[in-house]
């Protein structure tokens, strides 16, 4: 059954919308008739005799620097074996995937059919002009070393079979680190080894490299141990056919210090494992199914460390956590080639890095506080952010050294200011919140559970694991609704507050409405009536403890939306005044704007409570608030109340709350522009720290940006995120996408967390979203 889940799972994933995982995306303008005739004929012709006369300047007029090829005749992909070049596709948009997020690098897939490893070289050679680097994938041995021999050979741009180095960089830094930990010394420990394709031999090389002997390697393949007797081997495999003849996997493995499978799933047992050396390690490496799972690995042996290729357990060794890195580093010194000495360096950093303390962000976006050096953590995590700066960075410089760069970097800071900047923390921003969510799901009141685009943001809000729906609306309704569009609510809550079975809840409701609002003009009958309807019945369903938050307003404005959750729930303590904010994700990163939807000429002593709630909510994600308090005056230089105003707002929060990093008033050009800022307010706590939270002096002023933003197309828009409620109530814009719907939600499954609304563990353990969420629970594989 789960098995059968996951399966449809991917299948959806790939089919859903544009179907695949990659499209082209322009980088310049070209929306006018000058734009097109610049973009085309005839303005193309000028690039075109500039890289004519200056072959070089095809790097300065084309995409080419950051292009890479990812290329494959599907005839080992992953532990499948030939499938094909067709079906291997998959595979390839999917490292075009990785390549983009990890690294921005852009990536065309090529998959050829060609077998013959002479043609293959001859295709291949012939695109070098398109791209800056040439990542070769899946392609089965012995073909594959003829082939990537011959390319290194031929062409100036970096060429690099993945299967072989990647799999070796990133497997010779777990397993120095691993050694350690077991403190076992490289010279000394004797290696079992399966599988002797692609990946394994250039992991041997590479360990050899290291400092392991050559004669310590006991190898395996189809036919059993690679031995010397053995006629049938390539020259290749004859240099570690060292296995006894009567050997196999399981004699082989007695006493042996460390176990590495390249081969296919499943060859390897616990006792296997049991009737090693102490301290063992045991890499098992195959896609997707490992050679050994980790449960049983772990559960033969206690003193065992254990890798797999996997995401959904500890010590995943894969090469995504290489070749992103390595052809950044690459690509950015325009190196010819990558050598041994760019190799070794990205295994030197991969191996430090996992060493040093890993910041919160990746405890965060492993639902865990405990990420550290040791038997569990003997590799970085593919989601941590400072793999970029840190494997690049080594890779280029070893470039350099070892003579192979022909665009040396020299200002080594701007370069890692650079790359980080090209991670953008955007995408990093919702998968870490996804994450958090994921790590204490909770219940999500849905009032308006009969649209089409709340229904389908609950599926994936359950489906992903973020949080418990609970519907609110006519229950044939939604379920007719349900049908006609094919998303499954299968097991998931709803509750009509109109309904005869939601008498007792409303007549419950009402009562506790009645108190709080009796001397605010509500009477009893009002009361009752008012529970009728969903926004104030979720909103009273969080209130009292049914829920931990609501989501409401896709389909009535705000105001309607959000005077419910005002009257039911009320502002924190101490908080006089709501107000909203938006994430935007921009290129830049993301970005907090306030208030951009409640207080329309909010005073300064207003002001300084909405940019301290602002702030608690950013570090919230995580992140330093680094907050700009907009004008149109720059400290002073106007004398008008409307500038005083933001001027004295920054008096009262420094009063009360000095460690926070605000400036202004100022104009949104200095509070971007760090020359101006530099030159003109060197005194500005914001000098060489980059803004990340706006504050705006009207409703009028903030609302206008976060719209000009959006409808430009120049950030990605979340929220209103509302602050200074003290339960966590979201409202939807008009009309939000279901993107939007599942983000916002995300973002009230945090809140609710931080607010620490607790579901107790009883109520959902006993809950059909349960016993679902636990069949859904599904490992994703890169
Ligand atoms: N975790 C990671 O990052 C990576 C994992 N891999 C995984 O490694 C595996 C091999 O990939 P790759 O080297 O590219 O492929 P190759 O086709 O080049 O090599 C496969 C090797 O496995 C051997 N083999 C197949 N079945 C068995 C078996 N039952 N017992 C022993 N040996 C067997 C083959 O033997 P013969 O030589 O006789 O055909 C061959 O030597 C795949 O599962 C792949 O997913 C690969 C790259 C990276
Ligand atoms: C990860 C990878 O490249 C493989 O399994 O083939
Ligand atoms: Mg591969």
């Amino acid at each position: 059954m789960q098995n059968d889940l996951r399966k449809q799972e991917a299948l959806d994933y790939h089919a859903k919308g544009r179907p695949g995982k990659i499209e082209v995306v322009p980088t310049k303008e070209a929306k006018t008739q000058r734009d097109l005739s610049l973009a085309y004929s005839p303005g193309v012709a000028e690039p075109c005799k500039e890289i004519k006369a200056d072959p070089e300047a095809v790097y300065k007029y084309t995409a080419k620097g950051n292009l890479v090829a990812v290329i494959s005749n599907g005839t080992a992909v992953l532990g499948l074996g030939d499938i094909g070049a067709e079906a291997s596709k998959p595979v390839m948009e999917g490292k075009g995937v990785l390549f983009k997020i990890f690294a921005d690098i852009d990536v065309f897939d090529i998959e050829i059919n060609e077998k013959d490893p002479e043609k293959f070289v001859q295709i291949v050679k012939a695109l070098e002009p398109t791209f800056g680097g040439i990542n070769l994938e899946d392609i089965k041995a012995p073909e594959c070393f003829y082939i990537e021999k011959a390319l290194r050979e031929q062409c100036s741009i970096p060429v690099m079979h993945d299967d072989q180095h990647g799999t070796a960089i990133i497997s010779s830094a777990a397993l120095l680190n691993a050694l350690q930990i077991q403190k076992k010394k490289i010279d000394k420990v004797r290696f079992v080894v399966n599988g002797a394709g692609a990946a394994a031999m250039a992991c041997i090389q590479l360990y050899v490299a290291l400092g392991a002997r050559p004669e310590n390697f006991f190898l395996f393949d189809i036919n059993g141990p690679l031995h010397r007797g053995r006629t049938d081997l390539e020259e290749f495999k004859r240099k570690f056919a060292n296995a006894p003849a009567d050997s196999n996997l399981e004699k082989a493995l007695r006493n042996a210090d460390v176990f590495v499978g390249l081969s296919v799933g499943n060859v390897v047992t616990g006792d296997m494992v049991k009737s090693m050396a102490k301290n063992p390690i045991v890499f098992a490496l195959a896609n997707p199914d490992p050679e050994i799972s980790y449960e049983i690995a772990k559960a033969s042996r206690n003193d065992v460390i254990i890798a797999t290729g996997r995401t959904d357990f500890a010590n995943q060794v894969n090469n995504v956590l290489g070749f992103p890195y390595i052809f950044r580093g690459a690509l950015d010194v325009r190196a010819r080639q990558i050598n041994e000495a760019m190799k070794l360096a990205a295994v030197k950093a991969l191996a430090e890095l996992a060493q040093t303390p890993v910041p919160d962000i990746v405890n965060m976006a492993y639902n865990t506080k405990t990420i550290s050096f040791g038997p569990d953590y003997i590799i970085p995590k593919p989601l941590d952010p400072r793999l970029l700066a840190t494997v690049a960075p080594a890779v280029a410089r070893a470039a350099m050294e070892s003579g192979v760069a022909q665009q040396p970097i020299t200002n080594w800071d701007s370069y890692v200011t650079e790359l980080n900047k090209r991670l953008g923390l955007d995408n990093q921003v919702m998968r870490v919140l996804g994450s958090k969510a994921r790590r204490d799901p909770k219940r999500i009141v849905f009032a308006e559970a009969d649209n089409v685009k709340i229904l389908k943001a609950a599926q994936i809000v359950f489906d992903e694991g973020v949080g418990y729906p609970i519907l609110l609306g006519n229950e044939e309704r939604i379920r007719d609704l349900a049908d006609a569009n094919g998303i499954d609510i299968e097991g998931l809550p709803i509750f009509d507050p109109k309904g005869e079975a939601m008498k007792e809840k409303r007549m419950q409701y009402s009562e506790h409405f009645f108190k709080k609002r009796q001397r605010k003009g509500i009477n009893f009958y009002e009361s009752q009536k008012m529970m009728r309807d969903r926004n104030y019945f979720g909103s009273m369903m969080v209130e009292m403890g049914d829920a931990d938050a609501m989501i409401s307003g896709l389909t009535k404005n705000y105001a309607d939306t959000i005077r419910p959750a005002i009257e039911v729930i009320g502002t924190e303590e101490g908080v006089k005044k709501i107000a909203g904010m938006y994430l935007m994700l921009s290129k830049r990163g993301p970005l907090f704007l306030a208030d951009t939807t409640i207080n329309f000429n909010p005073t300064a002593e207003e002001i300084a409570e909405i940019t301290m709630l602002a702030a608690r909510e950013v570090r919230a994600f995580n992140i330093q608030p680094r907050v700009a308090l907009l004008s149109y005056s720059n400290f002073g230089s106007s004398k008008s109340p409307e500038a005083h105003m933001m001027a004295e707002a920054r008096r009262i929060i420094k009063e009360r709350m000095p460690s926070l990093i605000v400036e202004g008033e100022m104009q949104a050009s200095v509070a971007f522009n760090q020359e101006l800022m530099k030159e003109n307010y060197p005194f500005s706590e914001l000098v060489d720290k980059d803004v990340n939270t706006l504050i705006f002096p009207n409703l009028a002023s903030g609302n206008i940006t976060y719209n000009i933003l959006k409808e430009l197309d120049a950030a990605d828009a979340i929220g209103p995120i509302l602050l200074g409620l003290k339960k966590p109530v979201h409202i939807l814009q008009l009309g939000s996408s279901v993107r939007s719907i599942v983000n916002m939600s995300t973002i009230a499954v945090v809140d609710a967390q931080i607010k620490n609304q607790s579901a107790t563990d009883e109520v959902i353990r006993r809950s059909p979203w349960w016993k679902r969420l636990k069949r859904n629970k599904q490992s994703v594989n890169v």
